[in-house]
């Protein structure tokens, strides 16, 4: 039996460096926000969908997405934000179960690391969800020094997720990621242990 493991946290929190960590185990991690951004390459569905919806000026000067200036559009606007959801959460889904599917067939345990897990209700689409947990004030500093962002942007684009204390509250299991990056690894080793994914 594998084990299907929920990888999140918000904006910032150490999502990525944990992710990594799962090389070490031999766990394969399917990341939510790699397959939202193939999803909407020129030529796909909820390209053509998103252009529809919020127009050209959305555009690169390549026809790309200019993820900057949708992201500034949509972190201030709820409805907005929930349009392009709409477009682009379903085709993640789809491809996100499909690689799981495949996936649990070699592996004893497969990650899902998807940032809006318990936003969009998709508990049912793992057995274990694993918190990266920091606090408000680490989570700022480290998402400002790391895009380069003022103080204001990095608390918008925190504000439009659930909170953390409030997701702790509701996973399986925490990492706290406020320490050095080793303290967490840890944490991950012991929380596998429990799981009997490792031994
Ligand atoms: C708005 C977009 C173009 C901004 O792109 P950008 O390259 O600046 O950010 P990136 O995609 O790397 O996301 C960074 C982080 O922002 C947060 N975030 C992204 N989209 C959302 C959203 N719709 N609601 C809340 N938080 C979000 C997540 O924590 C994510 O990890 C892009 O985030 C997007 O297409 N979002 C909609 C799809 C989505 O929900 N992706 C996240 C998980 S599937
Ligand atoms: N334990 C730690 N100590 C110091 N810095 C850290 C630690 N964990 C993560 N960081 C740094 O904090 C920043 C955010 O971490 P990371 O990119 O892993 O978060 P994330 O949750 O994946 O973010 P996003 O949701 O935006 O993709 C990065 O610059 C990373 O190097």
């Amino acid at each position: 039996m594998s084990v299907v493991i929920g990888l999140t946290g918000s904006i910032a929190s150490g999502k990525s460096t944990i992710s990594k960590m799962f090389k070490d185990f031999n766990i394969p991690v399917i990341d939510a926000d790699i397959i939202s951004r193939e999803v909407v390459e020129p030529g796909k569905p909820a390209y053509r969908k998103i252009v529809e919806t919020f127009g050209e000026t959305i555009l690169n000067a390549e026809r790309t997405l200019d993820r900057k200036r949708l992201g500034s559009i949509i972190f201030n606007d709820y409805e907005k934000r929930k349009q392009l959801n709409e477009i682009v959460h379903p085709e993640v889904r789809k491809q996100m179960t499909d690689q799981r599917d495949e996936l649990k067939k070699q592996h004893k345990a497969v990650v899902l690391d998807i940032p809006l897990l318990f936003e969009s209700g998709l508990q049912h689409f793992v057995d274990q969800v694993l918190l990266v947990y920091v606090d408000k004030e680490t989570q700022v500093k480290r998402l400002m020094e790391r895009d380069q962002s003022s103080l204001e942007e990095a608390e918008q684009r925190i504000k439009a997720q659930m909170s953390l204390d409030e997701k702790a509250g509701l996973a399986d299991a925490v990492i706290d990621n406020n320490g050095p990056v080793d303290a967490s690894f840890r944490q991950l080793k012991q929380i596998l242990r429990n799981w009997d994914v490792i031994q």
